[in-house]
């Protein structure tokens, strides 16, 4: 029997910085795990971490392998010290702190469970690294594989509650909260004017903090964000949803981090590979789904992104119309977008 709690508890665990044991290999994530944590854990522990970030350390050819999301095991060594797993694991320090070494990859004996503790240090907003312990680590919290496939595909969304919400460029506007059980992501939309029998115009807008409210010029999610509502309010009627799907799904942490390694010369894709996520980790069916509460199923969608409407169109949503949504560049952003148009198969 699976168990979504026992997953929602190890990420719960994994952000503390105590271990757990998945499949009974014991783990304890190289980001959170503390001089103690690591100390009580045992002496010379190998190092779990992405074939993506392997593939930065010349590591990911010595097992051949080929999919950046594959975990890579590094074999322990006198060296390999929380302050060298810290720097195997995290790439914003490879120019400033020199790497040990040489560090070899091993062959895995549960590459399953492997692979399913590094998806949930990516749900848990964690870079995926692990000290691998020995099965004597004495772990209170043993979860299953079977448990984190539970944890991601439970708990449907629901109407939090709706109040309405004049906006600048939108006066006649309700807000709707959703929430569902599993995660403490409380998306919301934004209802623009009243249903006149057409199809409404839609944006998927995820969340950008240093965009949407900082004014960040490295991005084009804030004026996005402005011009979807007057876009919106100039159609007559439409939603916008505001996705809690910060740095494209990886978290504010890691999108930060990816921006650092942006500072080192990498674009968007490849900072998010070298970092071990995925170069898009978000969902879109959350967005249908938030749709389908609303009641709407056929929608024209303010977008540039092919994936959007694909991610729309297999959770049942019929998209009508795309409508393209593109602003002017800035110097900051203009390599972004064009990297968008070049490597992620946006429609610019
Ligand atoms: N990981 C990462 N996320 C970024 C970066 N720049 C912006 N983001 C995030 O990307 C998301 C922007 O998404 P959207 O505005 O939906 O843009 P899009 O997928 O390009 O699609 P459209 O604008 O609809 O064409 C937000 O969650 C931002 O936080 C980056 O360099 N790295
Ligand atoms: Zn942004």
């Amino acid at each position: 029997m699976s168990d979504p709690r026992a997953a929602a508890r190890a990420i719960d665990s994994l952000r503390r910085g105590w271990p757990i044991a998945i499949d009974g290999l014991p783990l304890l994530s190289v980001e959170t795990g503390d001089a103690d944590s690591v100390g009580a854990f045992g002496p010379a522990l190998p190092v779990l971490i992405s074939a993506g970030r392997a593939a930065t350390l010349k590591l990911a050819n010595q097992l051949a392998a080929a999919d950046p999301d594959a975990p890579v095991l590094v074999e322990a060594a006198p060296w390999l010290d929380r302050a060298a797993a810290v720097a195997l694991a995290d790439p914003q320090f490879d120019l400033a702190t020199p790497l040990k070494g040489p560090f070899r990859a091993i062959p895995l004996d549960q590459p399953q469970a492997a692979g399913a503790a590094l998806r949930l240090a990516r749900i848990a907003g964690l870079l995926p690294a692990f000290f691998v312990g020995t099965p004597d680590a004495g772990v209170e919290l043993a979860i299953t594989a079977a448990d984190i496939v539970a944890h991601q595909s439970a708990a449907p969304l629901r109407i939090a509650t709706r109040a309405r919400l004049p906006v600048a460029g939108a006066e006649d506007a309700e807000i709707v909260a959703f929430r569902s059980p599993d995660s403490g992501d409380e998306h919301v939309a934004l209802l623009i004017g009243q249903p006149d029998g057409r199809a409404p115009l839609i944006r998927l807008h995820s969340e950008c903090l240093t965009g949407d409210v900082l004014g960040s010029l490295k991005c084009d999610c804030g004026p996005q964000l402005h011009a979807a509502i007057r876009a919106i309010q100039a159609h007559g009627w439409g939603i916008l949803l505001y996705l809690r799907q910060e740095g494209r799904g990886i978290g504010l942490v890691n999108k930060l981090r990816a921006y650092q390694l942006q500072d080192q010369g990498f674009d968007t894709v490849d900072a998010n590979t070298r970092l071990g996520f995925a170069v898009d980790a978000r969902d879109f069916g959350v967005a249908a789904r938030m749709l389908d509460l609303l009641g709407q199923h056929v929608v024209r969608l303010l977008t540039n992104n092919p994936a959007k409407v694909a991610g729309l169109e297999a959770a049942g949503i019929t998209v009508a119309e795309r409508v393209p949504h593109q602003l002017p560049p800035n110097p900051h952003n203009a390599r972004y977008l064009a990297t968008k148009r070049d490597r992620t198969g946006h429609q610019l």
